[in-house]
């Protein structure tokens, strides 16, 4: 674990190439982070290996706008496919021993 994410969320993110954030995109996502646990209530989730960090930022903008009903929803069929993802390493994982 490092900064509190497991080793599975650390290396989406990196995926998604999280790491290499301009202080500049580091600021825009920390704002805008803040923001939608403000308004929803829980934090944005999103499927990191699905997008690139751009993607990300633009998702975060606009799911901004969404209802809490809408965002709940969405936030539910995320974590599915981070489930989905994670799943199919394990057993591609198993697999091989
Ligand atoms: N906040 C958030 O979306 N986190 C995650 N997304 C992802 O792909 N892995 C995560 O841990």
């Amino acid at each position: 674990m490092s900064g509190g994410l497991s080793k599975e969320s650390t290396k989406e993110q990196q995926s998604a190439g999280l790491n290499t954030l301009t202080e500049q995109e580091k600021q825009n996502m920390h704002h805008l982070n803040q923001q939608y646990k403000q308004k929803f209530g829980f934090p944005f989730v999103i499927c990191a290996r699905e997008n690139k960090k751009e993607a990300i930022l633009t998702g975060l903008e606009n799911r901004l706008k969404n209802s809490g009903e809408t965002e709940a929803v969405t936030g539910v069929e995320e974590v599915k496919k981070i489930c989905r993802l994670r799943l199919l390493d394990i057993v591609d994982s198993s697999s091989k021993l």
